[in-house]
């Protein structure tokens, strides 16, 4: 699989990486709504919902022609303080006029047999990609990632079994090193085909697992391991804090 070299942008504040993130995505919304009549993205929890507040303020944004999806999500009710989708809700969704019916959140009466949560939520990606057989891999307008301390993303963690999963778009977890330990996650075949993967990663705490990751993919760390097919490219926004010890060449930030 051939993939294109990531691009890495630092940035000096928090708010200019924001910013700068707002105005990548309404660019991709722009293009997506342009070529198709809409916009799929997926999102992560932990520290990436609160960066998107930015989006709120922006003009020219389509929010009827969004379809959100999860890229991965906590097997708790959505209720639940664990919840990726409570907390896209209460940072994000509460900002913006996204229509409710496009937001595809996993569905709560199967919370009880995470085989059957998976393949439900694989079968929602069907839903919107049409025919598994017929499109081999969804191809997301935009992925948008986190990563760990441990150097993990969506739920796919260090030595995980999950790491070399090539046919389902959707898998649980049962043992997931970080609470809660049941979730569902998109596997890379589905990160791999998208059109725009993009990580976000700030704050100093990040520096030497961002280093790793970026300087020493050959460790084969779950977020290094993303690695978009070509024509799809793969986007690092992070803070000079997270940056600091990064060898990697950085590229200033254009549109
Ligand atoms: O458990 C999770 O962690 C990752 C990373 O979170 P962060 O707080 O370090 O940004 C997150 O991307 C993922 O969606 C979440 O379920």
């Amino acid at each position: 699989m051939v993939a294109a070299a990531p691009v890495v942008c630092s940035f000096p504040t928090a708010s200019k990486l924001t910013e700068a993130l707002a105005d990548f995505v309404v660019k991709a919304q722009k293009e997506a709504i342009e070529k198709k009549g809409k916009f799929t993205l997926a999102l992560s929890g932990g520290s990436l919902p609160q960066q998107l507040s930015p989006l709120a303020k922006r003009s020219g944004v389509k929010w009827d022609k969004w379809q959100v999806f999860y890229a991965d999500e906590r097997a708790v009710p959505l209720d639940d303080p664990d919840s990726n989708h409570l907390l896209c809700t209460n940072e994000f969704y509460s900002k913006v006029p996204i229509p409710k019916e496009n937001i595809h959140t996993l569905d709560p009466a199967l919370l009880d047999d995470l085989e059957e949560l998976s393949d439900a939520y694989e079968k929602e990606l069907i839903h919107e990609f049409a025919q598994k057989d017929s499109a081999r891999f969804p191809v997301f307008d935009l992925i948008l990632l986190g990563m760990g301390p441990d150097g993990h993303t969506a739920s796919l963690f260090p030595g995980h079994e999950l790491l070399s999963e090539e046919d389902r778009w959707v898998a649980y977890i049962e043992d997931s090193p970080k609470p809660p330990p049941k979730r569902i996650t998109f596997t890379y075949p589905v990160i791999n085909h998208a059109a725009r993967v993009a990580f976000v990663v700030a704050g100093e705490s990040k520096q030497d697992i961002l280093k790793t990751v970026l300087d020493k993919p050959e460790e084969g760390l779950p977020a290094s391991r993303v690695r978009p097919a070509a024509p799809g490219q793969l986007y690092w926004f992070v803070d000079d804090a997270a940056a600091a010890k990064v060898n990697y060449p950085k590229t200033p930030f254009k549109l």
